[in-house]
């Protein structure tokens, strides 16, 4: 196995006896950016322990950041090294986005400055939708075209927009955006006002942007108690719950864990980003997931701004689940956000045009 020291590009060797067992798959190139950041220091083990791409998946990582940080990174290289995963075929730390990037099969592009409490959203797009645009270029040019790309960097939806408007040989459909925390947030805030366990609820929705505007729906969501399964609004029996606490609390979440921490979520962000690629590479079956992805304006939202849907995956494939109804309750959220989708876009084009 071969890891590369940051900036020199010396290679040195690690002693891991058999790391690839012959039988199994050629490693495929998974770059993460942000790699000396919070999120990534828990996203880069799940990566390479298997946890995304399949206990058979090697993966060789590209790790990029920033120049300033190649000293950071090169202590995480070394404890990616002292893991001694089995899958793990090999490290790339890199500053150069074009190195990064080069014939990756996923991208989780974690890379951007976090809100911290006083901060407000419109501050983070302008410092961060550059990154973007510099890095859907850098994809453009290098990557797989059908590398399947996860935008965790906030505004994560609007960011996402940006890189695929950058790389536009790369189908549209392979850039999204990470609303799978919201979902897991919801899932788990049901699982506990029915006392059932997490895994017993299915079908939550987030619609929107990765924002306090999103909407989470528990309408469809289905729970199982006792065996058998039931929809979740009739088994909480609290509709006033399900429109005003429930929505508030999964909408800021993320506000509340920053006011905590003094820092954004890290832990459970790169659970969620892992739980999205690997549904994204594996399938769903029949379950649904939320992903911000770009509208088709099903179920009237504003098209070509990238929003989240309910989508089940097969085949690589992901495709937006049809049919729902809309309530008129859900309607006044489904525009309240489209709308805060639209003015970012709009507010993310003009930072790019300098
Ligand atoms: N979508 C979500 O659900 C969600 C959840 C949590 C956090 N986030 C966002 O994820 C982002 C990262 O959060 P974090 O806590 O890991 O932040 P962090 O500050 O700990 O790490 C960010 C890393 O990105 C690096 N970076 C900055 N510019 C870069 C560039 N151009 N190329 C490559 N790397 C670059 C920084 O040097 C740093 O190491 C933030 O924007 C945060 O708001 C999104
Ligand atoms: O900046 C925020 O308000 C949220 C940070 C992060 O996206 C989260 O959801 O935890």
């Amino acid at each position: 196995m071969s890891f590369l020291c940051c900036g020199t590009g010396e290679k040195f060797n690690v002693d891991t006896t058999v790391v690839v067992k012959h039988e199994m798959a050629a490693p495929i190139k998974v770059v993460v950016t942000g790699a000396a950041g919070q999120i990534a220091y828990s996203l880069l083990y799940q990566v390479a322990s298997g946890a995304v791409f399949g206990p058979e998946q090697p993966v060789y990582l590209h790790l990029l950041d920033i120049a300033p940080m190649m000293g950071v990174l090169e202590g995480v290289v070394m404890e990616l090294a002292d893991c001694a995963l089995p899958l793990l075929a090999g490290v790339l730390p890199t500053a150069n986005p074009e190195e990064a990037f080069k014939d990756v099969s996923a991208a989780f592009l974690v890379g951007a400055m976090p809100r911290r409490e006083g901060m407000e959203r419109k501050d983070l797009l302008s410092a961060n939708v550059r990154i973007f645009k510099e890095q859907g270029q850098a994809l453009d040019k290098v990557a797989r075209k059908d590398v399947k790309i996860l935008v965790v960097g906030n505004p994560a939806n609007t960011n996402a927009l940006i890189c695929s408007k950058y790389a536009p040989s790369i189908p549209k459909e392979n850039f999204t955006a990470m609303t799978r925390l919201d979902q897991n947030r919801a899932q788990s805030q049901l699982a506990a006002k029915l006392g059932v366990p997490v895994k017993d609820v299915k079908n939550v929705i987030i619609w929107g942007n990765h924002s306090s505007t999103q909407f989470p729906d528990a309408s469809n969501a289905i729970v199982t108690i006792g065996g058998a399964e039931k929809s979740v609004p009739k088994a909480i029996n609290d509709d006033e719950f399900l429109k005003t606490t429930f929505v508030s609390t999964v909408q800021k979440r993320g506000a509340a864990v920053i006011a905590a921490r003094k820092m954004s979520s890290a832990l459970s962000a790169a659970k969620a980003a892992s739980d999205h690629m690997r549904d994204w590479f594996l399938g769903t079956g029949d379950r649904w997931v939320s992903m911000g992805v770009v509208s088709d304006g099903s179920y009237g939202t504003p098209r070509d701004v990238v929003y989240s849907f309910p989508v089940t995956v097969s085949n690589g494939k992901w495709k937006i689940v049809q049919g729902l109804t809309i309530s008129d309750f859900a309607r006044e959220k489904l525009d309240l956000t489209g709308k805060e989708l639209v003015e970012e876009k709009q507010d993310a084009l003009d930072v790019c045009k300098d």
